[in-house]
């Protein structure tokens, strides 16, 4: 089922051309995160879905309503689409109260009860009702943002870098508080964000950008395991790649035989996450590397590692802190999972 659906939408400023045939179907109460490089066309995108631009081609359609045709369509205010920014965009002279109800719709009854269940929904304390904004914390701002967004009961929300303004503990935590909200209240929601973990923790289908076309969409699994190309990989995460000679479901590359996940022959470049590479005692098949490097990081510590074939670079694993090598050992490497051949 889909909610939104973006049908080759083309977007030109001048002589940058923002967004190339961006096609992407959204489904009703699901969360997508649009990520990409900076300038790759995120935010455009999410200005025309919203209505505050119109695309040179393609079309925007909504529960079956056609919201825009190239340069034609229905403005941003009848679109029943919430947004959050950044900064929240409260108003200062406001209280916190007076900013959730302005947006109801004229003469509605019950606007204090309205706004207490509100208040209630993103998880606020009542008492906050008649604070202004600078009263408040960064991340209660933000709160009240999505409590003013939700008040206008729309049917999709849409997120510019919510989280971005705040510190990275209060980040993890809002962004789980707004998606138990979004959720609780069935609407589906589209998260423009720089922060890969944050797209991958928040969504259930990211979709990367990259110079205005759409490279890849899909679960967050699927793109973290199975990028497209290597730019893509490098830019979900940590990846460690190395020319293989593939055949028969296997690689052989400087890690040993190791499975793959497609049907592929020929000389490729295989990509493996750090956490498929583990240091063994024992293995049935042993691949030699020297530690070159290791940073301790409490739970999780990072050891680089130089592999037999000196041409290629070193390898980053990442392990426990438990029991640690140190640079010079020789150590053993098996893989675990599949790598994934890069297109
Ligand atoms: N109003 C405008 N006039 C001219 N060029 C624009 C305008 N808006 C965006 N652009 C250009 O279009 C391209 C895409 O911009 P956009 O803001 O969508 O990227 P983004 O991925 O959101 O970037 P960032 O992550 O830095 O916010 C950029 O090259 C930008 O300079």
């Amino acid at each position: 089922m889909t909610l939104l659906s973006l049908d080759a939408i083309s977007k030109r400023y001048g002589e940058v051309q923002a967004l190339e045939s961006v096609s992407l179907s959204v489904g009703p109460g699901s969360r997508t995160a649009v990520v990409g490089p900076s300038g790759s066309g995120k935010s455009t995108l999410l200005r025309i879905i919203a209505g505050f631009e119109f695309p040179d081609r393609g079309r925007v359609s909504c529960d079956g309503t056609l919201l825009a045709e190239g340069p034609v369509g229905v403005p941003a205010h009848k679109r029943g689409i919430g947004i959050v920014s950044q900064d929240g965009a409260l108003f200062p002279h406001l209280s916190v109260a007076e900013n959730i109800a302005f947006g109801f719709e004229r003469g509605v009854a019950d606007r204090a009860k309205r706004v207490a269940g509100l208040l209630d929904m993103v998880e606020l304390d009542g008492t906050m009702a008649t604070r202004r904004p600078h009263q408040l914390s960064g991340g209660q701002q933000q709160r009240v943002a999505l409590a003013r967004a939700l008040g206008r009961q729309p049917r999709m929300m849409l997120l510019d870098e919510p989280f971005s303004a705040l510190d990275t503990g209060l980040r993890e935590s809002m962004r789980k508080a707004v998606a138990r909200v979004l959720q609780n209240a069935g609407i589906t929601a589209i998260l423009v964000t720089h922060d890969q973990t944050e797209a991958l923790s928040f969504a259930d289908q990211v979709a990367v950008l990259r110079d205005g076309r759409l490279v890849q969409a899909g679960s967050p699994q699927a793109l973290y395991r199975q990028p497209r190309d290597r730019e893509t990989a490098l830019f979900l995460g940590d990846a460690v790649l190395l020319p293989a000679i593939v055949n028969g479901g296997f690689a052989d590359c400087a890690l040993g035989r190791v499975a793959i996940d497609g049907d592929h022959a020929g000389k490729a470049e295989i990509m493996l996450r750090p956490e498929q590479i583990n240091i063994v005692t024992d293995a049935p098949q042993k691949t030699s590397a020297r530690v070159i490097d290791v940073q301790f990081g409490g739970a999780v510590s990072t050891v680089a590692l130089a592999l037999p074939d000196t041409s290629l670079p070193p390898v980053l694993i990442r392990t426990s802190g438990l029991a640690l090598p140190v640079p010079g050992d020789i150590v053993h490497l098996a893989v675990a999972g599949p790598a994934h051949v890069l297109a």
